[in-house]
Formats: C-alpha cells, sequence, structure tokens
C-alpha cells in the first residue's frame, strides 16, 4: 500500500532535514505525480537548496516553481494554487471580493496545463493535500492517465467544498439509495406514504365478500366485464412497455406478459359464459369511469415517464392480487370449493401460472430499481401510489 501510494503520488510531506533529504533525493525520483501546494514548495525547494523564486506574485511566478520542483525528478508536479487566489482574468487581485479562480498547474517536464477552479472562501485549511492526493492516486489506479487524473482530482474537491459547509463533503456525488438490493418492493409497500393506501386496496371489502362468498353475484358480473375491458387497455400499455424497451429481451418479456392477459382473460370469459355474456357482449359494453381512469393513465404515464416509471403504473395490478388471493387462499375463514362461487377467482390467482408471471414482474422490479438515481425515487412511488388508489376505485366500482 505505501509503495503503491508513493509510486503514484507523494500523499504528504514531511519535517524533519533528515526525512526532507530521503524524500527529495531518493522519493522524489520515483514519484509519478507530485502533489504539492505553495508554502510546501518553498520549503522543499529551500531544503534542497534549489534555485527559485521566492516571491510568487502571479501565474507566471507559479509556472516557474512548478519547473524547479520537477528539476528534483517527479515524472509530473502538480502544484496547487489554493494560496494564490486569483481574479476572474488570472490576475492578482488587489481585494478579496476580486478572488474568483484557484489554478492548479500540472508540469511533465514539457508541456504545462493550468486547471482553474472556482475560488470558495472555506475555512478549510488543513487536510485538503491529502484529498487531492488521494483522489489522483483513486484515478490513476482506474486507469486515467495522470492529466485527466489530476482535472477530475481537481473537480472532486472543489465540489467538496463547495457542498461541505465547512468540512470537504466526501460523498458529494455519491448515490445511495433508501433500500437494499433485491428489496426495492418491501421497501416501496412499508413506506409511510404507501402502506395505508396499500392496505386500503389489498383489504377491501369487495375482496373480503369475495373470500367469504357473500358479494352479490350481480356486482362481480359488473366487476368482471369491467375487468376484461381494462386487460384490454393494459395488454395495450404493456405493447408500448415492449416499444419502449430496447432490448429484444426485454421486448420479448413485454410480449409474454400480453400474452399472459390473454390468458388471464379465460377467466372472465368461462365466468362471463356462465352469466350469458359472450366475448361480443362484453367487448360491445361501455367502460365504467373507473376503468377508463386507471387504463388511461397507466397509458398516459407510458408516454411520458420513463420506462421503469411504467413499471411502477403496472406495478400495483402485478402485485396485488397474487398477494390479495394468496391471503384468501391461506385464510381458514374463507369459503373454499363448491361452497363458494367465487373460489375459482381465488384459484386463478393462486396458480403456478400467475404466481410465474409475477415472480418475473418483481424480477424485472428489483433489477431496474437499483439503476434509478436516489433523487427519482420518490416521483417513482407517486406514480405507485396513484395507481394503487385506482384499484381502490377499481373495487369502490364493484361495489356501487
Ligand atoms: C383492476 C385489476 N388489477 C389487477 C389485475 C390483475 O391482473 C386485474 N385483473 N384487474
Amino acid at each position: 500500500m505505501l509503495f503503491f501510494g508513493l509510486r503514484l503520488t507523494l500523499v504528504q510531506f514531511i519535517g524533519s532535514t533528515h526525512e526532507t533529504r530521503v524524500f527529495y533525493t531518493q522519493l522524489l525520483p520515483l514519484t509519478t505525480v507530485l502533489t504539492i501546494s505553495i508554502p510546501e514548495t518553498v520549503r522543499l525547494l529551500n531544503k534542497a537548496e534549489a534555485l527559485y523564486q521566492s516571491d510568487i506574485r502571479s501565474l507566471d511566478d507559479l509556472v516557474h516553481l512548478a519547473k524547479a520542483l520537477h528539476s528534483l525528478g517527479p515524472g509530473f508536479v502538480f502544484l496547487r494554487g489554493g494560496h494564490l487566489p486569483l481574479t476572474r482574468n488570472l490576475e492578482v487581485p488587489k481585494y478579496d471580493i476580486d478572488k474568483e479562480v484557484i489554478v492548479d498547474v500540472l508540469y511533465d517536464g514539457t508541456d504545462v496545463s493550468l486547471i482553474k477552479t472556482a475560488y470558495i472562501n472555506t475555512e478549510i485549511s488543513q487536510g485538503v493535500g491529502y484529498v487531492f492526493s488521494s483522489a489522483i492516486a483513486s484515478q490513476l489506479a482506474l486507469g486515467e492517465p495522470v492529466p485527466l487524473a489530476t482535472r477530475k482530482a481537481c473537480q472532486y474537491v472543489e465540489t467538496g467544498i463547495s457542498k461541505g459547509n465547512g468540512l470537504i463533503n466526501y460523498f458529494h456525488s455519491t448515490c445511495i439509495l433508501p433500500f437494499s438490493r433485491g428489496h426495492f418492493i418491501e421497501y416501496v409497500l412499508n413506506r409511510e406514504d404507501v402502506k395505508p393506501i396499500w392496505e386500503a386496496h389489498v383489504h377491501h371489502d369487495f375482496v373480503k365478500r369475495i373470500g367469504d362468498g357473500t358479494l352479490p353475484i350481480e356486482k362481480f358480473k359488473d366487476y368482471l366485464v369491467q375487468d376484461y375491458l381494462f386487460l384490454v387497455q393494459f395488454a395495450r400499455a404493456k405493447a408500448l412497455s415492449a416499444y419502449k424497451s430496447n432490448s429484444m429481451e426485454a421486448i420479448a418479456a413485454g410480449a409474454e406478459e400480453i400474452l399472459h392477459i390473454q390468458r388471464e382473460m379465460s377467466l372472465h370469459l368461462d365466468y362471463c359464459a356462465e352469466f350469458g355474456l359472450s366475448r361480443k357482449d362484453i367487448e360491445e359494453q361501455e367502460e365504467h369511469q373507473a376503468c377508463t381512469a386507471y387504463t388511461r393513465y397507466v397509458l398516459d404515464i407510458a408516454h411520458s415517464e420513463s420506462w421503469f416509471g411504467l413499471q411502477m403504473a403496472f406495478a400495483p395490478c402485478l402485485l396485488g392480487y397474487g398477494i390479495i388471493a394468496r391471503r384468501l387462499w391461506d385464510d381458514p375463514g374463507t369459503v373454499r370449493e363448491q361452497g363458494n362461487r367465487y373460489w375459482k377467482w381465488i384459484q386463478n390467482y393462486v396458480a403456478d401460472d400467475y404466481r410465474a408471471a409475477v415472480a418475473a414482474g418483481e424480477a424485472i422490479l428489483e433489477k431496474h430499481a437499483v439503476l434509478q438515481s436516489s433523487s427519482q425515487i420518490d416521483s417513482l412511488v407517486k406514480i405507485f401510489v396513484h395507481a394503487t388508489k385506482m384499484e381502490t376505485g377499481f373495487w369502490n366500482m364493484g361495489n356501487e
């Protein structure tokens, strides 16, 4: 580690005479990048008895200083100009208010590059050199060439100071998600702004009455017709989802989901046949407003939001029926088999085929959730919440 650090960039400039001699005679010629400030440079050049101009008053002086340092042997000199803030025109300011720019100098023995960053009036005086050299070393370890590594380090430190409130903020560009990989759905369902809305959907009175078989058959029939019309529109939205994806795998998965919806519809057609309704009869019915509102909301999200935003609009539908049916299936209070004319409905949504479709959808959500930025999570959850309310609206319609 020490070897690595020394080879790449000298982290620190050390104090006593003996150490300093070792430093400039033996270590500097091995150094890839010497990262150093103006006062450190003056001390080092004095000890090394090098020729240089000690009165640093201009950018030219800074460049000369970098050249003097390079004669001691490092591959690159990165001379930090933090002690010499300049004006916007790179001149030495008369007044503090004119301090606007910091210029750092990178010199490789041939080319001089100037790296300009904003001057930030800060309390931070100690430790900035460590941050620079570690940031450069990190970029070199990632394979960047020295000029780019140095430039990126300057930007990293500049933002760290400006976002730091008197300290350096090391995490200014690190994205931290509020959930652990693979637990996005659990996180969403347990959020304070989601939980009660989700509970209202999955524990709806309509659902209870499917479980105990007390739902009037007319209501179930009306609900099923609307749900068929719902699924037609949902299939359109799934087609748009396939359109919005850019891998063949995702397009094929979208097509699978549409075929799955078509299979789900045979439940509706079977029940409706018992009620004397043909497919044509169903398709001729007018959509209820709850059905139109929900499906056109999802279709609007399909147009206006990202592909993942659309998956969030699908999610209440995807997750809800599986959870509801599973609970009714497990509940000893549920009336089963011939005793409950809605048993077939419950069976449909715990069946392997449906469960597999839900599991595939859940895996897609988890896979892509970790690719989102943390600032988008709240607006994605809002889509989920709104679609969940639409699910509840659908049950309310069924109860009318
Ligand atoms: C309203 C509604 N939500 C979810 C499902 C599950 O596919 C459905 N059939 N209908």
